[in-house]
C-alpha cells in the first residue's frame, strides 16, 4: 500500500478514475488478490478500480464470498494485495489515517467503556482533559453516558457495538472502515445504530467504507454504492445515492427516489448472488 501525505500525486491511470473536483482518499487501481491454501488458488479480487473521495460514505454490497472483506482487509494494511495499485491519502499526519469496526464485538474486555472510547486518545498522548472530553461526547452521542464505567460484559450487543462506534470516532481518523457492523443486531437495534451513525458520521464527514449485504442499509447511509460481481470480485455497478441529508434512517426509506434505487441495486445484486449460487453448487 502506498500511503500519500496531502495533495496526492497520483498516477495518470489513477487521475482518469478521478473527478478533477473531488479530492480521492482511497484510490485503486487494477488491484488484485489471489489466496493460495491447501494448494488451492483462489482469486478473490481481480482487477478492482475505484476512486473514493474525501468525506463520502461509500458502502460496498456484493454475495457472499466476493471479497468485500478482502479489499476492506487490503485498505486497513491488515492484507496485501498480489498485484495493482492502491493509495490512501493522509491530509493531516497529526490524526490517525483509519479506524476500523468490525462485525464482531471488538473491544477490549477488561477495559470500561470509557476505558474503551478513550483508547486510541490515549495511544496518541491526547492531553487528559481533551479526551475526557471527546470520551464524554461521544458517549452520548451514542446514549452510553450512564455506563461509562461499565465493562462489556454487562452490556447488550448493541451496547458493545455502539461502544466500538464511539472509540472509532473518538480516534478522529480521516477514514472509517467498517464490516458489517450492525449484521449481528436485531432489526430493532439496527435501526437505532443507523440512526446514531448518520448522526455522528453528519458532524465529522469522515471518509466510510461500510460493508452489508443489506441493500436497504446500504441506501440508508450512503452517498454512494459500489455493487461486487461474484468471485472473483470486481466492481459491476457505481451507484450514486443522492437522498437528502441529513437523514433519517426510517423517513428515508419513504423519500422520493429511494425505491427506484433499490430496484436497481436489487436488478444488480441479484444476477451476481444467482451466480455465485451456482458456482456454490456446482464446485
Ligand atoms: N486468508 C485466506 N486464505 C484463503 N482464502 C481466503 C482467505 N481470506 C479470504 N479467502 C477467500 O477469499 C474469498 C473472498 O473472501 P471475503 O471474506 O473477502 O468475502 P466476503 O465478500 O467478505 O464474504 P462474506 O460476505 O461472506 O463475508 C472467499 O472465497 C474466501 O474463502
Amino acid at each position: 500500500m502506498d500511503t500519500m501525505t496531502q495533495n496526492p500525486v497520483i498516477s495518470p491511470q489513477m487521475a482518469d478514475l478521478c473527478s478533477p473536483a473531488r479530492i480521492p482518499q482511497i484510490a485503486a487501481r487494477n488491484l488484485c488478490k489471489e489466496f493460495v491454501s491447501g494448494g488451492r488458488r483462489v482469486v478473490a479480487l481481480q482487477d478492482v478500480n475505484v476512486v473514493i473521495e474525501r468525506g463520502q460514505f461509500c458502502c460496498i454490497v456484493g454475495p457472499s464470498g466476493c471479497g468485500k472483506t478482502t479489499f476492506l482487509r487490503i485498505v486497513s494494511g491488515l492484507e496485501t494485495h498480489t498485484s495493482g495499485e492502491l493509495r490512501l491519502t493522509h491530509f493531516n499526519q497529526t490524526k490517525p489515517l483509519l479506524s476500523m469496526v468490525f462485525q464482531e464485538q471488538s473491544i477490549f474486555p477488561w477495559m470500561t467503556v470509557a476505558d474503551n472510547v478513550e483508547y486510541g486518545l490515549r495511544m496518541r498522548k491526547v492531553p487528559k482533559a481533551e479526551r475526557r472530553d471527546t470520551v464524554r461526547h461521544y458517549l452520548e452521542k451514542v446514549g452510553l453516558s450512564q455506563f461509562a464505567g461499565s465493562f462489556p460484559h454487562q452490556l447488550s450487543g448493541g451496547m458493545k457495538q455502539r461502544v466500538s462506534i464511539a472509540r472509532a470516532f473518538a480516534n478522529d481518523p480521516e477514514i472509517l472502515l467498517m464490516d458489517e457492523p450492525f449484521a449481528a443486531l436485531d432489526e430493532q437495534n439496527k435501526a437505532i445504530l443507523q440512526e446514531e451513525l448518520l448522526r455522528i458520521w453528519e458532524e465529522s464527514r469522515k471518509t466510510v467504507l461500510f460493508i452489508t449485504h443489506s441493500i436497504d442499509e446500504a441506501l440508508v447511509l450512503s452517498d454512494r454504492a459500489l455493487v461486487m460481481t461474484a468471485r472473483p470480485g470486481t466492481l459491476k455497478a457505481d451507484i450514486d445515492v443522492p437522498l437528502q441529508r441529513p437523514r433519517g434512517a426510517y423517513e428515508i426509506r419513504s423519500s422520493p427516489g429511494y425505491a427506484e434505487l433499490n430496484e436497481r441495486m436489487w436488478k444488480e445484486l441479484r444476477e451476481e448472488v444467482m451466480h455465485a449460487r451456482l458456482t456454490k453448487e456446482l464446485a
